[in-house]
């Protein structure tokens, strides 16, 4: 059935109908309730796709894809919605997938109708090959059939407009909290065909060697017999690519959930659980997310299909000529199997967790080093780590030993057992060839298990062990964040009447430091208003930056109220919060990441970033009198900076935290000890600056 464009192009006012019904039919969201559309029939801003996300209970991430990525996006963006500008009014392709070389299109009336990859791609691509008319009227006057005509102007206009920026659509994604099946996908229906494709395989190798032993052993090879050979081994062929190629995506897919969720959970860990852990420790438990991944991803599903393997030797062996004795062996030796993991798993444990604790001291000691050098006596620079290197080579010789007994015995113990247990029938000289040749076959095909049997149940007790490390960090996913409860059509904007001029409302706030027997704040009450500049003075060790992140969010009061436009942390929800109030932490807390200054100016904003923020970022940067440092820059904003990049001196970090900060666009804006390092005259312009620009400001600073 064709549709005119219109059927297909959902308007601005249906947008959040569009992504609902999107959202459901994928499984990923929720119903999102009665949803006011954008208030004009203009693109809606970020800050209403995120909120309206939120709603849905999906994550939306803009894409803003080049001119001549369009097909991949296309390909592979699915889930998502591409906007279409026509007369400069935004509209909305609602992409549901791809089969047989087509695009699955969510039409307006909510059926799925399929389209061609080229009818999307002329739509999307519409407004800016407007702007190149000149290609068709050059076309026009050249002589040459329809097909040479299309590919011409193909080409043209990809290396006219090939890096131009299309307009941004939006890519929908199960949020982390999802339910496991959504979240898992197509992963169980590829490891069912993975099983089911390794079973065959198996069972077509198991009946080459039936034929090739039975041949062999009634001593009549006919060339038939050995055609029939060739072709039962022909077919394991495209068994065996299938299978091979499923493993492949398998593992990328299960990896990618699993580096997915951990960064999830990592990210909702409070920073006094990071701290507590200690950052060496942390670092050594994701370095483990890693084993998990390669171990798990591979091993597990291995380990799997050679026990598969190994009920088919069973079975096997059950119809050859050792019989049933012979498959009760294989039973026995199976649970030797296990015995034998079991135990190389207890001794993995003890060496994964010194593992840790060595990659711990390691950090720890890196990161303490120019202390070390400056402050202790140089005989006393390596004080410890002959001990705990030598406990760990200990552990390491015993995990040798019980790696040996897992693969050397194994193997080689089966197969003398297995021969010694068809020894009788052999011997008898009863059995028919045929039933010693199945023997045989299942023998062998146990063999090749317990070989790779005992390489895949390492990596599983590897992985085990090394899921324990992070398991916490998954866990975590599932902690509930505070929703926004504030009405779509005021996100972004203050939610209440400001008339009050009321920012922050503290009543009776207490909080407690876990390890403290006393709070640091009491029964603490105050108000910050719109506009207003508060100096925040105290004695160290006072309670200040405590406050600041109860203010921020990152830590919540144990008693009191504190309300931000008479509302409650519960109705902006964490991420709300955090939209509006910012605060730049001290020094010692704060951090220039790897990568361009730029980058590192508008880190919280959105990346890459529109050409307006780069404007305004530089014009701060001016303002704070860091336009001397980026004139001599090379790559000016563009410069890359952070430990491995371009050096930045004190002063010249805090003033690029404080610009930062400012960037944010919060209503309230906070700044720890932020000025501490600078000269006068540098303090006088950034203080300048910054009066200028916050909207309501806190400083932090020693009386
Ligand atoms: N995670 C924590 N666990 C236990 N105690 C803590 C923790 N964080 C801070 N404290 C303690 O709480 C008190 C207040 O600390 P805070 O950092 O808020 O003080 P401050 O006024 O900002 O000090 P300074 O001016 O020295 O930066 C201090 O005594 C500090 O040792």
């Amino acid at each position: 059935m064709t549709r005119s464009h219109s059927d297909l192009l959902w308007p601005v006012e249906r947008l959040p109908d569009a992504l609902e019904q999107l959202a459901q039919r994928q499984g990923y969201g929720r119903a999102g309730g009665e949803i006011a559309p954008p208030a004009a029939a203009v693109e809606p801003s970020r800050v209403w796709m995120f909120a309206l996300g939120d709603r849905l209970g999906v994550e939306l991430e803009p894409i803003t894809p080049l001119y001549h990525e369009l097909p991949d996006v296309l390909e592979r963006a699915a889930p998502c919605i591409l906007q279409v500008r026509r007369d400069g009014v935004p509209s909305y392709l609602v992409l549901l997938g791809t089969r047989r070389g087509k695009l699955r299109l969510l039409a307006r009336d909510a059926t799925a109708v399929s389209v061609q990859t080229k009818t999307a791609l002329a739509l999307l691509r519409e407004e800016q090959e407007a702007t190149v008319a000149e290609v068709d009227q050059l076309l026009g006057g050249v002589e040459m059939s329809p097909r040479a005509r299309e590919r011409a102007r193909s080409r043209m206009l990809l290396q006219r407009l090939g890096q131009a920026q299309l307009r941004t659509g939006w890519i929908m994604r199960p949020r982390r909290t999802a339910s496991r099946r959504t979240l898992l996908g197509d992963i169980p229906s590829l490891a069912a065909g993975i099983l089911v494709s390794h079973t065959l395989l198996s069972l077509v190798l198991a009946g080459s060697f039936w034929l090739l032993g039975r041949a062999a052993l009634q001593a009549h090879l006919e060339t038939g017999w050995f055609l029939g050979w060739i072709a039962v081994i022909a077919c394991a062929i495209p068994l065996r690519m299938l299978e091979v190629w499923w493993q492949g995506v398998f593992s990328i897919r299960l990896g990618t959930l699993l580096k997915q969720q951990l960064l999830a959970g990592t990210l909702k860990l409070t920073p006094d659980e990071v701290r507590l852990d200690g950052i060496g420790r942390h670092f050594g438990r994701v370095a483990e997310a890693e084993v998990v991944e390669q171990l798990a991803v591979g091993g597990a599903l291995l380990a799997v299909l050679s026990l598969v393997d190994l009920i088919l030797a069973g079975g096997i062996l059950v119809l050859g000529a050792g019989g049933w004795p012979q498959a009760m062996v294989l039973v026995l030796w199976v649970v030797v199997a296990f015995v034998l993991a079991r135990r190389h798993y207890g001794v993995q444990r003890a060496w994964s967790s010194a593992r840790v604790e060595i990659t711990h001291d390691l950090l720890e000691r890196m990161l303490g080093h120019r202390t070390r050098l400056a402050q202790l006596p140089l005989e006393r620079w390596h004080d410890g780590e002959d001990i705990r290197l030598s406990s760990y080579s200990e552990i390491s010789k015993v995990m040798d030993r019980r790696t040996m007994q897992l693969t050397a015995l194994l193997r080689d113990g089966w197969l003398v057992l297995a021969l010694l247990t068809l020894l009788p029938a052999f011997s008898s000289g009863t059995a028919n060839p045929s039933a010693l040749a199945v023997s045989v076959g299942g023998i062998l095909l146990a063999l090749r298990a317990f070989d790779e049997v005992a390489v895949y149940f390492q990596q599983v007790s590897q992985a085990a062990v090394s899921f324990e490390q992070i398991r916490d960090l998954l866990l975590a996913v599932g902690r509930p964040e505070l929703e926004s409860k504030v009405p779509l059509e005021m996100e972004g904007g203050k939610p209440t009447d400001a008339a009050s001029g009321t920012l922050i409302e503290a009543r009776g706030v207490t909080f407690r430091h876990d390890a403290r027997t006393r709070p640091v704040l009491e029964n603490c009450s105050f108000q910050i208003a719109q506009g207003d500049r508060i100096l925040l003075e105290g004695p160290s060790g006072g309670g200040k930056s405590t406050l600041v992140s109860l203010l921020t969010g990152l830590r919540t009061p144990q008693g009191g109220v504190m309300l931000l436009h008479a509302l409650d942390r519960a109705t902006f929800g964490s991420s709300g919060w955090r939209k509006r109030i910012t605060a730049a932490p001290q020094f010692h807390e704060n951090h220039v990441l790897s990568g361009s200054f730029a980058y590192n100016l508008l880190l919280g904003r959105e990346w890459p970033t529109s050409p307006e923020l780069r404007t305004k970022a530089a014009a701060l940067c001016k303002e704070l009198g860091l336009d001397e440092l980026i004139a001599k820059m090379p790559a000016g904003l563009e410069e890359m900076i952070g430990e491995t990049g371009w050096q930045l001196s004190h002063g010249e970090k805090s003033r690029l935290y404080i610009a930062r900060t400012l960037l944010q666009g919060v209503e309230l804006v906070i700044l720890d000890e932020s000025f501490a390092s600078l000269d006068p005259e540098t303090m006088r312009v950034a203080q300048r600056c910054v009066l200028n620009h916050a909207k309501a400001l806190v400083v932090v600073s020693h009386p």
